[in-house]
């Protein structure tokens, strides 16, 4: 018996302490690093006898900055002392609890650098087809290195925040000269993004993704579609991409997905040592994206064929240092089938085919007041399931001019 009086805490619950991840929660005295104990949320500030002062040093403030460069034996021995604190049947003096629906969660971490990956090769087809629809949709370079670009930290969002439509350049088909204004053809992509802490490095191989990556977050790379065709070529996603990009409150630390590490899809060729994998790092996530709460899409990210552990790998491999507060995402998560496309862009092909919402409303591309929530979950140890917090953003009408 646990002293946390939650039936969302459970060994059988999404977030039960097989889960455990971490946040900052505005609460009455300031924000708070917590833990996410079923529908509540846990702040450490108040755990310092329990946690000792070591630990309780990195987590008693209101940012994550602190246990992001921690590294990873304090990671380690913070979640194991955390474990044992809330599978307790003793309440902690000053413990707290926070119900999660009645706090905003603010972004937890200072976003240093922002990678963006594009390693699901059903969306990579997909959007090559789009477009490209007069080349192979999928360039040579594609299976030999995971391809990717570089985001805009500053716009990284917290979930909850709203995104305002972007304005840009965009040239519509059989237009001779572009025009400028309020995207029409705004989109998400359901990705998986990994937040980075430990000691600065440089050339992180396959094998050192734990003392690098500390948690998972979901994300949603909000993409402007006629605002990306006419801007990035040649040097690739630009403005269409860095006006917002959400990310989920909840961090879930790497150690939470050991049960869910599979077998990425393997090239029919060889790859540069950098970036084979001795023990794969290829997940198990199930995620489902709604659509003002229809379900739209439920995307497998076992079917992306570049791992974390390899991107950081590529990431860092010219020398590039990888430091705390990083975050890189995997890119969309798209699988083989139509109802597992991590874009509207591809599900409803480039707006030609719209999607029907419950209440019968359609949709191709989103409208002003739209709401977009991605989920997901993973296998946990012993058939339990580990939850993703999800990653929601509305849209409001573009910036009057
Ligand atoms: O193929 C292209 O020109 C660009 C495709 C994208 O929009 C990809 C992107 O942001 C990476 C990803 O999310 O997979
Ligand atoms: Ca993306
Ligand atoms: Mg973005």
């Amino acid at each position: 018996m646990t002293w946390i009086d939650d039936p969302a805490f459970g060994p059988d619950r999404p977030f039960g302490p097989q889960t455990l991840p971490y946040g900052v929660l505005e609460t009455d005295s300031g924000p708070a690093v917590c833990v996410r104990v079923g529908d509540h949320a846990l702040p450490l500030r108040g755990l310092a006898p329990e946690l000792g002062a070591e630990l309780a040093g990195v987590v008693s403030g209101g940012s994550l900055d602190p246990l992001l460069a921690a590294g990873n034996t304090q990671w380690t021995a913070l979640r194991a002392r955390i474990a044992e604190v809330v599978t307790s049947d003793r309440r902690p003096d000053g413990a707290e609890l926070l119900p999660v629906d009645e706090h905003r969660m603010l972004l937890g971490f200072t976003v240093a650098d922002y990678v963006d990956f594009y390693s699901s090769r059903h969306h990579a087809e997909n959007v090559g087809r789009m477009f490209r629809p007069d080349s192979e949709p999928l360039l040579p370079n594609w299976t030999h290195l995971p391809v990717g670009y570089h985001g805009r930290a500053g716009t990284v969002v917290v979930s909850g925040t709203d995104v305002v439509r972007p304005d840009g350049q965009s040239r519509p088909p059989g237009d001779e000269m572009p025009s400028f204004g309020p995207s029409k053809r705004l989109d998400i992509e359901a990705e998986v993004g990994f937040v980075c802490g430990g000691a600065p490095t440089s050339r992180v191989g396959t094998a050192e993704i734990a003392d690098h990556v500390f948690g998972v977050a979901l994300v949603n790379d909000w993409s402007a579609r006629d605002i990306q065709p006419w801007e990035y070529q040649p040097l690739g996603p630009h403005l269409a991409k860095s006006f917002a990009t959400s990310i989920a409150g909840w961090i879930t630390p790497l150690a939470a997905f050991v049960d869910a590490r599979v077998e990425p899809p393997k090239p029919d060729h060889a790859l540069q040592d950098y970036l084979v994998e001795k023990e794969p790092w290829g997940l198990d996530l199930h995620l489902e994206v709604r659509c003002n709460g229809t379900p739209v899409s439920r995307p497998e990210f076992r079917y992306m064929s570049w791992s974390p552990a390899q991107q950081l790998a590529h990431m860092t491999v010219n020398g590039a240092t990888v430091r705390p507060g990083d975050l890189f995402a995997s890119g969309t998560v798209s699988g083989p089938d139509q109802d597992q496309y991590g874009s509207l862009l591809e599900l409803t092909w480039a707006g030609k085919e719209p999607l029907v919402l419950d209440g019968g409303e359609q949709r191709t591309f989103l409208e002003d007041g739209d709401t977009v929530t991605v989920v997901g979950h993973a296998p946990g140890p012993d058939g339990s399931v580990v939850g993703l917090g999800a990653v929601t953003g509305t849209i409001v009408a573009a910036e009057p001019r």
